[in-house]
């Protein structure tokens, strides 16, 4: 018998409880945070199988199946996404595939290979089954009952019962962001064009290719501040999706890029898009005739997309026709400027969701005021010359040099010198050697600057011979009004009217010294 002297006291209890507890804790968090998962899911199943008695009742399996009637199932799509990332090298078979526009390879789980996977603590079983499925085919002629054996695929999910609440409300969840995030990481990014590339236009008005443009950030030489506030811009846009909501305003964003060309505005569209994954529609308004064309392609285009439309100041027959005469032009079969406004603020901005509009134009000045009104266009976007900071990471992309000695000169020509990067570019891909290609930049800045000189010599004169000219005038009315035909600027004057053989501008030189 136990006496009552002989048993722990209940804080003692408690305060042994919470040690373990404590313990307990911190073995788990040692063994997530640094025991690799292969050798978890490896201790785990030893743990486990101790303490668990091997009876099948004790577990649940899922099954997950790759169609839900007619369309699939976006558990079973996002399960292969995720499982990709689960193999390991205890996995025994694997499926190997390349589509012809992919660049990576394609690895899956062949079908019966088990995938272990542990969760918060709870161990996963997953495997790859396939079935079949009779499906009634009338095309099938070898077949009396017209009946056809397909393959059906579908994930099983075995784990204890008990954790039946956390895969459901946990697990899966998990499993369905994850690949989301996977899918938008590996997406390849497409570029749209009306028309063009028919073949893969999958029955609609736009063709597509994926967009190979390697512009990204990185590469993009733009004034630091510019690229930091435009990357912010992008992140804070896609990320305020209840924002846009609350706020009752079409979850769209508008920037018109301006600049003279070759500074990067179509570089910086497709370094939008391969940052954010977003595809891209190329809209040449050349190619559209009316409004219900353009309201047929808006349309068709997807959500987390950019529409671009370049070069918007060449479009003068739009605003010609267009916004000017819109009250006129109602008629379906004509295309305006106010039709495309309308449709970007309006209609087709409120039918889709994270889209981005950019214009681009070499001539803001020619734009319509339409298009500059507040409001319109979120930001306004200054491509600019080359600037030295800008200079400095085309040379570390293209020559992979962070400093050299002509950088200095380099910087000081750049300072007075307008080159564009695209110009840079050029001159950068011209030779391996960094010592010739920046020669080559310097030599190409010394044209720029001695023509740059000698243009501003010239306007330098022409206001000269204005002012002087000016002057004279001041000064021969002065000598009139005075009545002083010796003084200087008269005699002068006189002198070159007599002699009548220098040119005004010479005339306007000789005159202007003597006045100086
Ligand atoms: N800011 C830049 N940073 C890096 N490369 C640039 C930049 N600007 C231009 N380039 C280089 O010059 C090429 C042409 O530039 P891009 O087509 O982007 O200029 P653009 O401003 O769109 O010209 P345009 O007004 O003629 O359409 C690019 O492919 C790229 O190699
Ligand atoms: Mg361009």
């Amino acid at each position: 018998m136990f006496s009552l002297k002989s048993l722990p006291s209940t804080s003692a209890v408690f305060s042994a409880y919470a040690s373990l507890a404590a313990f307990m804790m911190l073995v788990q968090s040692i063994f997530n945070q640094f025991i690799p998962h292969q050798l978890q899911v490896y201790l785990l199943s030893i743990f486990q199988g101790f303490f668990i008695p091997h009876s099948s009742s004790n577990n649940i399996t899922i099954i997950i199946e790759e169609y839900e009637g007619y369309s699939i199932n976006q558990v079973y799509e996002a399960s292969e996404i995720y499982l990709k990332t689960k193999i390991d090298p205890s996995v025994e078979r694997l499926k190997v595939s390349k589509a012809p526009r992919e660049k990576t390879l394609q690895v899956t789980v062949e079908k019966g290979q088990e995938i272990i996977d542990i969760f918060q603590g709870v161990q996963l079983k997953w495997k790859l089954m396939t079935y079949e499925n009779e499906k009634c085919d009338p095309n099938n002629r070898h077949s009396n009952y017209q009946q056809t054996q397909i393959e059906r695929r579908a994930f099983e999910l075995s784990f204890q019962k008990k954790y039946k609440e956390t895969v459901m409300s946990s697990y899966l969840p998990y499993v369905l962001d994850k690949s989301k995030t996977l899918k938008e990481h590996n997406k390849v990014v497409k570029l749209y064009t009306y028309g063009h590339f028919a073949e893969d236009s999958g029955g609609g008005p736009w063709g597509s290719i994926n967009l190979d443009h390697p512009s990204t950030f990185d590469t993009l030489a733009i004034e630091s501040e510019l690229k930091k506030t435009l990357i912010n811009d992008l992140d804070r846009f896609v990320r305020r999706k209840e924002y846009y909501k609350r706020v009752g305003k079409a979850w769209k964003r508008g920037y018109l890029l301006f600049g003279p060309p070759g500074t990067g505005k179509s570089s910086l569209v497709a370094a939008m898009a391969n940052y954010l994954k977003f595809d891209i529609y190329d809209l040449e308004l050349s190619n559209i005739h009316s409004n219900s064309d353009l309201r047929r392609l808006l349309v068709s285009t997807a959500n987390r997309s950019i529409l671009v439309i370049e070069d918007i100041d060449c479009s003068v027959e739009i605003q010609d026709r267009g916004y000017h005469d819109d009250t006129f032009i109602t008629s379906r079969n004509k295309f305006t400027l106010s039709g495309l406004l309308n449709f970007i603020d309006g209609l087709w901005s409120s039918c889709g969701d994270e889209r981005i509009i950019v214009f681009t134009t070499n001539h803001k000045d020619k734009l319509d005021s339409a298009l500059l009104r507040p409001g319109r266009m979120d930001m306004h976007i200054h491509m600019s010359y080359c600037s030295f900071c800008g200079f400095k990471l085309l040379a570390s992309n293209y020559l992979g040099i962070q400093d050299h000695q002509l950088f200095g000169q380099i910087e000081g020509l750049l300072e007075s010198v307008e080159i564009t990067p695209a110009e840079v570019a050029e001159e950068l891909m011209k030779d391996d050697d960094s010592q010739v290609a920046l020669q080559m930049i310097v030599q190409l800045l010394l044209q720029k600057k001695t023509e740059r000189d000698a243009a501003m010599d010239q306007d330098k004169e022409v206001e000269c011979n204005g002012q002087s000219l000016c002057r004279i005038n001041t000064n021969i009315e002065q000598s009139i009004q005075d009545d002083d035909e010796n003084s200087p600027v008269w005699t002068a004057y006189v002198s070159q009217v007599e002699d009548n053989q220098a040119s005004t501008k010479a005339s306007a030189h000789g005159i202007c010294d003597v006045v100086n």
